[in-house]
């Protein structure tokens, strides 16, 4: 079967779905805990196939996992699947090397925003389109943010207005994405983090309140419940 979603389209998305998922507590990697009986990876992967411009999705998997995240996508979405690394960058970057010629925009989506609307996914598209070599979504703050030493005691109170919480799916032109891999150094925890140490700017977009991502016990839960309302 062919790898393709849309041969028209002009968006590769690749999906780091190799992390453990330390924080949520045992169960197995995270992309492959249950989520309303089907693993969070399936979510997302539907949700990124509806989406019209996606050309491509590159999944990294967990390296023991890559024959059974194969089988179980077969039946979801024509996507390719490759092992990840230790890092999500390292993930990343296995992805990104396995995107054929074609799309000249890369996404990258963590399988861990299994309810992201595939809305999101067009609009962060439609932005790189529209000519930013980078794009993030984002949420505003909503709690007061406190700076505070190894003690717990407070140092100061940020001044929050220019903040903002920083969503996947990041947006890129391939070039520029493929060029900050390749100059990257210490791992980090986004990618558009990477597009900076190149100088390039980052253009933000709304984010989704549906965008969550899944990282403790009480994400899933409230997962559960917006996948059960309908989301
Ligand atoms: N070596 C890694 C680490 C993370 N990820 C992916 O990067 C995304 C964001 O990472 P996070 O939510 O922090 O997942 P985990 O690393 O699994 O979480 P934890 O730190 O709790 O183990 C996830 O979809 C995760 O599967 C990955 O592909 N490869
Ligand atoms: C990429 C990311 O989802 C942006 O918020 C996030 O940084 C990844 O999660 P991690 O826990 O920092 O690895």
């Amino acid at each position: 079967m062919t790898a393709q979603l849309n041969p028209r389209g002009d968006v590769a998305v690749l999906v780091p779905a190799a992390g453990a998922g330390v924080r949520l507590g045992p169960g197995g990697p995270k992309a492959l805990r249950l989520l309303g009986g089907e693993p969070l990876l399936v979510h997302v992967v539907r949700r990124i196939a509806a989406a019209p411009s996606v050309h491509t999705v590159v999944v990294a998997a967990p390296a023991t996992e890559v024959d059974a995240v194969r089988q179980l996508l077969t039946p979801v979405a024509p996507v390719l699947v490759v092992a990840g690394g230790a890092e999500r960058q390292a993930s990343v970057a296995n992805a990104l090397a396995a995107v054929p010629s074609g799309p000249d925009i890369v996404l990258v989506h963590d399988a861990a925003r299994a309810l992201t609307p595939p809305a999101l996914v067009e609009a962060v598209a439609a932005a790189v389109r529209a000519g930013h070599d980078a794009v993030i979504p984002v949420l505003p703050v909503s709690d007061t943010i406190k700076q505070v030493d190894a003690a717990g005691v407070v140092l100061a109170t940020v001044d929050r207005s220019a903040l903002r919480a920083v969503q996947t799916p990041q947006g890129f032109r391939r070039e520029v994405l493929a060029a900050a891999h390749a100059a990257a150094g210490d791992p980090l925890t986004d990618d558009a983090g990477l597009v900076e140490q190149q100088g390039v700017p980052v253009f933000c977009v709304p984010g989704s309140e549906y965008a969550l991502k899944v990282t403790r016990p009480f994400d899933l839960t409230l997962a559960e419940h917006l996948l059960a309302a309908g989301h």
